[in-house]
């Protein structure tokens, strides 16, 4: 007997952040390129989902494009909604405000994140006073502080008055953190928050981040290449290749029993899962962007592709409860076809 196999459930109140059928294009010289095709994914409230692929695959333009945070001159269709709000329809107020109080931005490398001439504590009173104007200086202080301790950052009144440079890469990672939850955001995404930090200390950014989800009900979003971040950390898991979403699901049923050859490919890669390890890259080149081949983007690397992987475009189709697969032959052996999925 087969599922229900459309890829796009209703967003419903346990959702935090949905991407629905999201396209982006970015300007080139030229014209513009398509960067992500059909984009599709839920975020479930107080919840952690992990995007993972190799580079280039799209997972922080997904992740820009689930804040509006697209290079000037980007395109954007299909729908982004994150607490019952249509991000995607916001005016410049509505976004100003979303981006300030409601979903925060932790990037890889905490240095950039940071004025380097203003110190920590100024950067995190007026971060905290962009979420909430009527906040007073002193109250916004107060709540610094509070967020440096909960950090994890020791004697936070002293650590207020320092400058990034007088700060260690794991620290200032965690006064990143900091100012993004003085803004008593719902939403964190962190796009690949400890690959510029040495083995121990992403360690340590991990542990925060699993507690700051369990104390404070924050729902996560982050890009990662490292099988151990998603492993220890998300709830569910979504594979990208070339632009577009192959694989989807709880992330113990996708690592365990992965449905794409992809997936398959990236866990083969790398079959240690080490802490802080990065994938490694698997044979044959990901696909440019602006030239995808015909059927499965992922079929020129594919052992397994057949005749209408290469022909046929791959659909992401639900094939079991909470899983999906782009791969043709996997929904067709799970008795799905798209003629199912569109009815
Ligand atoms: N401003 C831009 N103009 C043109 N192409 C871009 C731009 N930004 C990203 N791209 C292209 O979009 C594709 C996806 O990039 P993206 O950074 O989203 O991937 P990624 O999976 O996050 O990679 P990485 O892990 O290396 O950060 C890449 O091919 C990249 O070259």
């Amino acid at each position: 007997m087969s599922v229900p196999s459309s890829a796009r459930p209703p967003v419903t109140s346990h959702v935090a952040l949905s991407m629905r059928d999201v396209n982006v294009f970015l300007p080139t010289s030229t014209g513009e390129i398509q960067i992500l095709r059909d984009i599709t994914f839920d975020v479930g409230r107080g919840s952690v989902l992990a995007l993972a692929g190799e580079s280039g695959s799209g997972k922080s333009t997904a992740m820009l494009a689930a804040l509006r945070l697209l290079p000037s001159g980007a395109r954007i269709t299909g729908e982004v909604t994150a607490n019952g709000e249509r991000i995607d329809l916001l005016d410049a107020a509505g976004l100003r405000r979303f981006r300030a109080s409601a979903a925060r931005v932790i990037f890889q490398d905490p240095w950039s994140s940071l004025h380097p001439m203003h110190s920590l504590g100024d950067q995190l009173i007026e971060s905290a006073r962009s979420a909430d104007r009527g906040l007073t200086k002193a109250a916004a202080r107060s709540l610094a502080e509070e967020t440096l301790q909960r950090v994890g950052i020791s004697d936070p009144a002293a650590r207020m008055q320092s400058y990034p440079h007088q700060v260690s890469g794991g620290q200032l990672q965690r006064v990143v953190i900091a100012m993004a939850l003085v803004a008593s955001p719902s939403i964190l995404v962190c796009d690949e928050p400890t690959t510029a930090l040495d083995v121990t200390t992403q360690e340590q950014i991990l542990d925060l981040l699993r507690e700051l989800k369990e104390t404070l009900g924050l729902t996560i979003l982050i890009a990662t290449h490292d099988l151990d971040v998603i492993s220890g950390l998300a709830d569910d898991l979504v594979i990208m290749y070339g632009g577009t979403v192959v694989e989807r699901g709880p992330v113990h049923d996708v690592l365990e029993r992965p449905t794409h050859p992809y997936t398959w490919a990236l866990l083969q890669s790398s079959p240690d899962h080490r802490p802080g390890e990065r994938l490694r890259p698997i044979e044959g080149r990901p696909p440019a962007l602006d030239d995808l081949p015909p059927g499965c983007a992922f079929a020129p690397r594919c052992g397994s592709a057949e005749e209408i992987c290469r022909t046929t475009p791959a659909r992401l189709l639900q094939i079991d409860r909470g899983r999906a697969t782009a791969c043709t032959r996997v929904q067709a052996q799970s008795g799905i076809s798209e003629v199912e999925a569109a009815a």
